[in-house]
């Protein structure tokens, strides 16, 4: 058979790793492919001293391989939106095949990337966009399609999962990691997408959609990051049996979908409290199957090219098999993508951690609960440290209450005269069914 040729656009750690990837690994990818995968073309505004490109001559104009006759599956690792956007639409266009690991590209503009990709019969293709090395888009889309699926939640950010660690377990600065985590190429080209959970929000708006077959809709996704987070919320959240971890969530309830990346306090035996460093894990759970976890390498150049190669091995594999064959790109067939709203976070039902700074004076905490008390939301730990200083931390652990309520407890809380600055709150989450 006729090998493949594929174009890669972007050589840096993604590029680099799939080109090495590729190469090294060539008589096996060509055995599972039933072909040889070759690449043609390079484009790349930066070579990559760790790749033997050889007689590839590296070009600058990365739209120039999306309109190479030569090329069949465009290669997509420059990362950002406009460029990428107008790559992979040029590439559609011109018949190409695509595979791509940039998130931010489909969970901004999937929707219309996808139809245009049917209209034109190719196929779009991002296992590497979500968790990096962890085959999840193939598990949720193809090993789960006989369920359906109620849950999802996961550690989908490396780097900022890998600061988390590094701080708790070594107490290293927040700065230093992160550019420890930069120079692995773990981080992405703006690391405010890492720490602010921009960059998992994009993923957990392509995991929903493949779990519940509904549009992509990342401008509805709640986003908050790891850079509030103090030692001593970590400390404390330590003593009640809890960890505290970045999480994305999506739950489907009788209201509608909630997405939502935030800190959550689970519990400490909890598998996804011990996923630690660069890694990523990710929890589904659904009708028929119950709950299962993914794990492993959610960054890096070569666990990245893992999946990234694994598609360009699935594009190949179906050249020439007809449009209705293959798997649709958000699990569920475009025409029955469903309606169902996405939530807004003040609908999420959740259990809090609650951290004030009172005066230590008698009646303070009694105040405290009575404002709790009367928006129905109950106590389930509460924790006061001896001090002889004038103004006391007090930890309180709160059952479910649905965000609204809680917002305005804090509001009242906040007004008390004997509560000092803002209240901190941080979600929890047993995992639970
Ligand atoms: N680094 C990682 O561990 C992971 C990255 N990704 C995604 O993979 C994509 C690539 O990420 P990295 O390889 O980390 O980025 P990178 O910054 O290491 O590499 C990007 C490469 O593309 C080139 N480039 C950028 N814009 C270009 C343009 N307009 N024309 C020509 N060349 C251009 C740059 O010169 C650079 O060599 C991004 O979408 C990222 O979100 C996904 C999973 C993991
Ligand atoms: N910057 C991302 C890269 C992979 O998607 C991360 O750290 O997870
Ligand atoms: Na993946």
């Amino acid at each position: 058979m006729k090998p493949v040729k594929v174009g890669i656009c972007g050589l840096g750690t993604v590029g680099g790793g799939t080109f090495n990837v590729l190469t090294r690994n060539a008589e096996e990818i060509a055995r599972r492919a039933g072909r040889r995968i070759e690449v043609v073309a390079i484009a790349s505004r930066h070579a990559n001293p760790a790749c033997a490109t050889g007689e590839i001559p590296l070009q600058a104009d990365v739209l120039a391989l999306a309109r190479d006759p030569e090329i069949d599956i465009i290669v997509e690792l420059i990362g950002g939106y406009d460029t990428a956007r107008e790559l992979v639409m040029t590439a559609i266009e011109q018949g190409k095949h695509v595979v791509t690991a940039n998130k931010a590209l489909i969970a901004v503009h999937g929707n219309e990337i996808f139809a245009a990709a049917q209209k034109k019969n190719v196929v779009v293709a991002f296992e590497a966009a979500v968790a990096g090395g962890i085959p999840i888009i193939k598990a949720i889309r193809e090993g789960l399609a006989a369920n359906k699926i109620n849950w999802l939640a996961g550690i989908i950010n490396g780097t900022g999962n890998f600061i988390m660690t590094e701080m708790r377990d070594k107490g290293r600065a927040f700065a230093e990691v992160l550019a420890e985590a930069q120079a692995l190429g773990y981080a992405e080209a703006d690391p405010t997408f890492d720490v602010e959970g921009i960059d998992a929000a994009h993923k957990l708006t392509i995991l929903a959609s493949i779990a519940y077959g509904i549009p992509l809709q990342f401008s509805k996704a709640y986003t908050e990051g790891i850079s509030k987070i103090t030692p001593d919320d970590v400390q404390y959240a330590e003593e009640l049996g809890y960890r505290i971890k970045h999480l994305g969530i999506s739950r489907r309830t009788s209201a509608g979908i909630e997405l939502r990346v935030h800190p959550t306090l689970i519990p400490a035996s909890a598998l996804l409290a011990n996923v630690n460093g660069v890694m990523n894990a990710v929890v589904v759970s659904g009708d028929a199957v119950g709950q299962t976890l993914y794990y492993g390498p959610g960054a890096g150049a070569e666990p990245t090219a893992s999946a990234v190669v694994a598609d360009i091995v699935d594009v190949a594999r179906m050249l020439g098999a007809s449009a209705d064959s293959r798997v649709p790109p958000l699990a569920f067939q475009s025409a029955e993508l469903a309606e169902t709203p996405v939530l807004p976070v003040e609908a999420v039902v959740s259990g809090y951690y609650l951290r004030l700074q009172a005066v230590e004076r008698p009646g303070v905490l009694a105040h405290v609960t009575r404002i709790l008390g009367e928006k129905g939301i109950n106590i389930s730990a509460i924790i006061q440290k001896e001090t002889r200083e004038a103004q006391v931390p007090v930890i309180m652990m709160t059952q479910r209450v649905e965000e609204r309520m809680m917002n305005e407890a804090i509001r009242e809380i906040e007004a008390l005269p004997d509560i000092l600055g803002e209240v901190i709150r941080i979600r929890v989450d047993h995992l639970a069914d």
